[in-house]
């Protein structure tokens, strides 16, 4: 059902209709492809995101139709209401198979563009399966989305769940390799403990760190530091941690939601029996909460914004 990226009528310049959102700035451009009529190659992506000849954003996520890509009809066979289609782009032209804080800022998206009245619970389609969304207040009482991510796992099993660690990782500031965990949250991460905030601030993530082994498909690398234990208003434990991140296929983002999750659901299995279901995770650019789920599931909740709606001259950026 793709077909061309939008061609120029003789004469006349080819423009791209473009949105600008983040969510905890981890940012993305944002494209209606509700007729799938756009040929999304990594070409275009890459010069979407480009932040100084382009728009600018850490990916490029396409709204389309589940019906017009073979991994929608998979979503669509297990959730007949997923009509709508994350197709998510990392800003070198790869593709993720999903991207937290991007699945909130597409909901937000599709609030904008009438696709979605904000009512109850939104069903995506994303190349992991489905993530249910729905909004929320936030602690500060303005509006978040809490999206369902589904399963994750430990793919070093029982035995990295036992040890806490499956992986080493080095990172450039760091003296020596830190023992890590692989977390999976429909994409590859991989989770190491730093000592304490002097030292996540040191590391220097403008290089890719060096994970051993490297899964088949690379990983996306949070540095998380444990911040302890409170009681929120409502009686609740909750844990707090501080993360950087280095994205797959971006290089440092100021935020993953994926990654907050992988961070604290790391740091919950290292904490062992007892340790908080909930967890606020603060990045760079701000604070996402991530909560283990009784199914094996994880919910990610946090802000979507969009800050701007524009035309792209197709020919001007080189795609
Ligand atoms: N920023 C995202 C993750 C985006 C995909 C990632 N770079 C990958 O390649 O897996 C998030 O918020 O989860």
């Amino acid at each position: 059902m793709t077909t061309t990226a939008p061609a120029a009528a003789p004469g006349r310049t080819a423009t791209l209709r473009v949105t600008k959102g983040h969510g905890t700035q981890n940012d993305f451009v944002l494209l209606d492809d509700r007729d799938a009529a756009l040929d999304l190659t990594p070409e275009l992506v890459r010069a979407l995101a480009d932040r100084r000849a382009g728009v600018g954003g850490d990916g490029v996520i396409r709204v389309v139709p589940s019906t017009a890509l073979p991994e929608g009809a998979d979503v669509l066979a297990v959730e007949p209401a997923a009509a709508w289609f994350m197709d998510y782009r990392n800003a070198d032209g790869s593709v993720a198979e999903m991207c937290g804080n991007g699945v909130r800022v597409f909901a937000r998206f599709l609030e904008q563009l009438g696709l979605w009245d904000g009512a109850g619970e939104l069903p995506v389609g994303t190349r992991a399966g489905v993530v249910r969304l729905r909004r929320v207040p936030a602690p500060d009482g303005t509006r978040w989305y809490a999206a369902d991510m589904g399963r994750w796992h430990l793919p070093g099993g029982q035995r990295a769940a036992d040890d806490g660690f499956d992986s080493e990782v080095e990172v450039a500031g760091l003296d020596v390799a830190r023992p890590a965990l692989s977390v999976d949250l429909g994409n590859p991460h991989t989770v190491i403990a730093l000592r304490d905030e002097d030292e996540l601030r040191a590391v220097d993530l403008t290089r890719a760190p060096q994970v051993s082994p490297l899964p088949p498909h690379g990983t996306n690398v949070e540095l998380v530091v444990p911040l302890g234990e409170s009681t929120d208003a409502d009686g609740r434990t909750v844990g707090r941690v501080r993360m950087r991140v280095h994205e797959r296929g971006v290089g440092e983002t100021r935020s993953c939601g994926t990654g907050a999750c992988a961070a604290a659901l790391a740091v919950r299995t290292w904490a062992g029996a007892g340790a908080p279901d909930v967890w606020f995770v603060e990045v760079p650019g701000g604070t996402v909460r991530v909560t283990s789920l009784p199914d094996g599931h994880v919910e990610l909740a946090g802000p979507a914004v969009l800050v701007a709606d524009g035309s792209v001259d197709l020919a001007a950026i080189g795609a």
